[in-house]
């Protein structure tokens, strides 16, 4: 790591707390540890006051003037992200239908010197995020939109109970609202092998209090989590301010640029490298980048 380097790290992170430049000392060993035991355990761990408590302020103004950027288009969804199909069962968990009311603002519209920017852009944020999943090596997508977004939750709105497609996701809370805009979550709810309806079900017809965690974020807080066993949802924010969350989006291999279609869903447009990927695609017929 460079000396400039060092040094944004220094200034952005609480750094005595969190060695991330030292990973294999004592310190950087048990952080490490830690939070791989609770990923492994409940999908989720969260490293508090994670970006210096005498920047919250910073952050918090930087995102929200931010935030009048977000693509806002109301979508009906249901917690698998798939299409509400007529021929599923009556009683099937998939039927149920929320309005996602959450917005997000593209990496193109957020600075490169942002706080969020420069945390998402910076190698040893990125390989301390790899070691706490158990991963050898990550990488920044290639996607010039969805690699870095800020996730808008309005008051009255909410980000209903979902299933990430992602198997990972890291992210950071900018502002908090007044009420309301909780983090919940179900640990391990379904496995790569049982999808466990019923308990879905539970959930989504509000009986399932005995599964759910609550989350107490607060602005400047680091989340991990595994969203693809844990369903979870941002409940509806209540009270005159919005909850914003910047979500640092990783892969395992490089180059991901995600499709034309759910970029448009996203973000309300598509980029000529979206284009050029799904241009790729088809060409080759296949999916792999060589
Ligand atoms: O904004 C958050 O805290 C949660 C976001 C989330 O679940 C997602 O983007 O899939
Ligand atoms: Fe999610």
């Amino acid at each position: 790591m460079s000396t400039l380097e060092a040094t944004t790290l220094d200034q952005m992170v609480d750094t005595a707390r969190y060695p991330l430049a030292d990973p294999d000392g004592a310190e950087g060993l048990a952080l490490t540890a830690r939070a791989r035991h609770e990923l492994a355990t409940t999908g989720c761990t969260v490293l508090p006051d994670f970006i210096r408590p005498a920047l919250r302020d910073t952050l918090r103004e930087e995102c929200a003037a931010l935030a009048p950027r977000a693509y806002f288009d109301v979508e009906t969804v249901n917690v698998y992200n798939t299409a509400v199909h007529p021929d599923l069962p009556a009683d099937h968990p998939g039927r149920t239908t929320f309005e996602r009311g959450n917005a997000f603002v593209a990496r193109d519209r957020i600075p490169a010197d942002a706080l969020i920017s420069r945390l998402y852009a910076h190698g040893a944020f990125r390989s301390f995020v790899a070691r706490c999943f158990g991963l050898a090596e990550l990488h920044e997508l290639a996607d010039p939109l969805a690699g870095l977004v800020l996730n808008v939750v309005a008051p009255g709105r909410e980000h209903p109970w979902h299933f990430d497609t992602n198997e990972f996701t890291v992210s950071l809370l900018t502002q908090e609202p007044e009420t309301g805009g909780a983090f919940e979550y179900c640990p391990n709810i379904r496995s790569a092998k049982d999808e466990h309806f019923d308990d879905v079900r539970d959930v989504l017809a509000g009986r399932g209090e005995r599964l759910i965690r609550r989350l107490p974020l607060h602005t400047g807080d680091l989340q991990l989590f595994k969203g693809r066993y844990s369903l979870h949802r941002v409940s509806p924010v209540g009270g005159g301010t919005a909850r914003h969350s910047a979500i640092f989006a990783y892969s395992e291999r490089p180059g991901v640029i995600g499709s034309v279609a759910r970029t448009r869903q996203l973000f309300g447009r598509v980029l000529p490298e979206h284009l050029a990927a799904a241009e790729g695609r088809a060409v080759r017929g296949d999916e792999l980048l060589d």
